[in-house]
């Protein structure tokens, strides 16, 4: 779940997932920006975020700008993209539509 993942077997993982994408081309970090309908909204969803993050021990970098939050993941520890990232992008989206709706 650790292991740094081979391009194509990014690619088809980025492909799956459907939403997030690689910061840029060749890049060590897969991000997603998400928007809310409140700043109190996407507030709600970085909690929720957190509680993920701890659960999986894998932490995404997190930026609020008012109602987008962008969120950022690699795998420090591997030096590049892992299934962990995957799975845990894949936790956030679901978060991301209990908070939305
Ligand atoms: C496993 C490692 O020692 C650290 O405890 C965890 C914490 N959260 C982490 N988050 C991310 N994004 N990458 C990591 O390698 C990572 N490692």
């Amino acid at each position: 779940m650790r292991e740094k993942l081979e391009k194509a077997v990014v690619d088809e993982r980025l492909a799956a997932l459907n939403t997030w994408s690689l910061e840029e081309e060749g890049s060590k970090w897969i991000m997603r920006k998400y928007r809310f309908s409140s700043f109190l909204q996407a507030i709600a969803f970085v909690k929720e975020v957190a509680q993920v993050s701890e659960a999986m021990n894998h932490h995404p970098m997190i930026a609020i700008d008012y109602r987008v939050v962008t969120l950022r993941l690699t795998s420090w520890v591997a030096g590049g993209l892992t299934e962990l990232d995957f799975a845990t992008a894949a936790k956030f989206e679901q978060v991301y539509s209990e908070v939305e709706g």
